[in-house]
């Protein structure tokens, strides 16, 4: 039977049985929360007393190589079914491309973190383009159907390389609209003191909640990849503990922001690729948030070239095989604690 097997085998074994295709089917755990397979790999959980005071997503492997989180997910989900965790908040848990999880790949044909928003219509039929309109319509449903409770969304990854600060969060483009003491907190409480303030929109899953949604939703990025079974899972404790009280408490107040902790960073440029001899100066290998001058040249591409100005400013996700029009790197500049001061005073972070 097809409960029985999902809750002895756990989300992710029993999603990769069935990578493409799953048929929906729901259940009840003893605690009479109800546990619903939308899809392969997508499960909403809606708690029988309906005293929710937040509508949860969270998803991993949305590039499919990116172990920790997924194996995280596949954890937290199977102490839900052991009545480990307390589940007093509707929840959606998505692992997001299972036939690239199967292949160890970032992506089969698309980076499925550039199709949200409607952007998969741009782009010709493939897995990852159907499954970016699925995941869209599974969580706009469930946004939908909890519209009065206030969204929440974290997209879980680990960085191809390595990272001067080990766990970030991208906070995406908020239009205008003050960043919140309140959700840096909630990073802060999960072990995430580091985060990148975007400077535009982009077609990423957490944009998406956060734009249509007005989510507090951020990608986290958790460390490097490494290989299913390779990840040391002691490393999100604070992640762990943090979902709890996030999924079961009703009231979040204990979390603070604490300022001198927090490392915080503004994106100051998104250099796009544009042509195929793109390339970079500095060795690929680098950690994220290494630093550069003004005036280094970073990148060449025919006979432009992408110099540092306004510097020091710092690398975070340089890749320069992406497809064309994609994003090649972010550079970020680091803001001061009186940066932090001054933004506070003029209500950009309230
Ligand atoms: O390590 C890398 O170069 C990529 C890690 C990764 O997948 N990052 C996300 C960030 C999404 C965002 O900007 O919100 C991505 O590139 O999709
Ligand atoms: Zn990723």
């Amino acid at each position: 039977m097809a409960k029985t097997a999902l809750i002895q085998q756990g989300l992710l074994a029993f999603t990769l049985n069935s990578p493409q295709n799953a048929k929906p089917f729901d259940f009840e755990l003893a605690n009479n929360t109800k546990v619903m397979l939308l899809a392969s790999g997508v499960l909403q959980f809606e708690p029988k007393e309906s005293t929710s005071s937040r509508a949860i997503v969270l998803s991993a492997g949305i590039h499919g190589n990116e172990t920790a989180p997924i194996e995280f997910l596949d954890r937290l989900v199977s102490d839900i079914f052991a009545l480990e965790i307390t589940l007093d908040q509707p929840l959606l848990v998505i692992l997001g491309n299972p036939p690239a999880m199967m292949e160890a790949k970032r992506e089969l044909s698309v980076n499925l973190n550039r199709l949200f928003i409607g952007k998969h219509k741009n782009y010709e039929r493939c897995y990852e383009v159907e499954r970016a309109n699925q995941l869209e319509t599974l969580l706009d449903n469930f946004y939908q159907s909890y519209q009065h409770l206030p969204a929440y969304h974290l997209d879980l990854h680990t960085a191809i390389r390595g990272s001067k600060h080990e766990k970030f969060a991208v906070y995406p483009f908020t239009q205008g609209k003050p960043w919140k003491k309140s959700s840096l907190a909630l990073l802060q409480s999960c072990g995430v003191d580091c985060v990148l303030f975007s400077n535009e929109p982009a077609s990423t899953f957490s944009y998406h909640s956060s734009a249509k949604y007005n989510a507090v939703a951020f990608t986290v990025e958790l460390g490097k990849v490494h290989a299913f079974g390779q990840n040391d899972l002691s490393k999100l404790d604070q992640l762990v503990s943090t979902l709890q009280q996030l999924l079961s408490a009703s009231k979040l107040n204990s979390l603070e922001f604490e300022a001198n902790k927090a490392i915080l960073f503004e994106v100051s440029d998104v250099v796009n690729k544009h042509q195929e001899d793109f390339c970079f100066s500095f060795n690929q290998s680098q950690a994220n948030f290494t630093e550069y001058q003004t005036g280094y040249e970073l990148a060449k591409e025919g006979s432009e070239r992408v110099v540092i100005s306004n510097g020091p400013k710092a690398i975070v996700f340089p890749n320069d095989k992406v497809a064309i029009g994609q994003r090649a790197v972010l550079l970020v500049k680091r803001m001061t604690q009186s940066d932090i001061v001054q933004a506070e005073k003029k209500h950009r972070l309230i």
